[in-house]
């Protein structure tokens, strides 16, 4: 599936994939990574997915990124009132993305792979939630290679993943657990928080990873100098 049928699926409103609420996983394990206050979360193919601002009321900043711009107005626009007001979006370019601030969510808009190591420095978490299961085979190992060469050693984050009974289809594309080890432990230490098998019959997985290498000065600019 190519960025452009992504940016279609928005256009024709094809998105099951997006929850209402937030996702059971990420309230039920995003503790166990004991990140700081203040830590800022990396959420690769973010969509308009609550699970942003859950984190953000958790007290970690979001960095989102997602290819489609309707994801983003749509984002914005269900913005819960607070006090009958609604925040105001704040709007800039930034490293070629078109970015948007809705108080401490900023969501970049424009292709994952473009964004570079230089724009990371401050993130200090990530999660993954339907984006490395979003993209074919040949285009996960180049996700989970950018995605390692973003995070500094220590950085943490969850990643759930999903397998069902078809390798061919998707999304959501199967990932066996053996896929996610090959494609995640050269560069992350994995451990398999939760199996459970969902409504539908998909079964899914939750996975707690640490970014390996010596963690030197973490999360400053001199460390990433030094990023295997
Ligand atoms: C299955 S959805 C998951 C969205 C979100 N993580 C969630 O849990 O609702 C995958 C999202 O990735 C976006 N996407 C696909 N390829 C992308 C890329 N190369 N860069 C940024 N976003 C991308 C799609 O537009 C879509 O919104």
């Amino acid at each position: 599936m190519s960025g452009a049928d992504w940016l279609e699926r928005w256009r024709q409103g094809r998105i099951g994939f997006h929850l209402q609420a937030p996702h059971p996983a990420l309230e039920g394990f995003w503790g166990r990574l004991e990140l700081r206050a203040g830590a800022k979360v990396l959420v690769p193919l973010c969509g308009k997915s609550q699970d942003m601002r859950w984190l953000v009321e958790r007290g970690n900043p979001v960095l989102g990124i997602e290819l489609s711009p309707l994801a983003i107005e749509q984002f914005v626009a269900e913005e819960p009132c607070s006090a009958g007001k609604r925040r105001t979006a704040l709007r800039y370019r930034q490293s070629g993305f078109e970015c948007t601030r809705l108080g401490r969510i900023e969501l970049w808009c424009g292709d994952f792979f473009h964004f570079q190591v230089e724009q990371a420095a401050e993130l200090a978490g990530f999660y993954d939630r339907a984006a490395l299961i979003a993209l074919p085979p040949a285009t996960r190992q180049r996700y989970a290679h950018h995605l390692a060469q973003l995070l500094l050693p220590g950085t943490r984050g969850l990643l759930i993943t999903l397998t069902h009974d078809d390798p061919c289809r998707g999304p959501p594309f199967s990932v066996t657990h053996a896929e996610v080890e090959a494609l995640m432990a050269p560069n992350f230490e994995l451990v398999l928080c939760d199996v459970a098998t969902a409504a539908d019959g998909l079964v899914e997985s939750v996975w707690q990873l640490t970014r390996r290498g010596p963690v030197r000065q973490a999360h400053s600019n001199r460390s990433r100098d030094e990023h295997p």
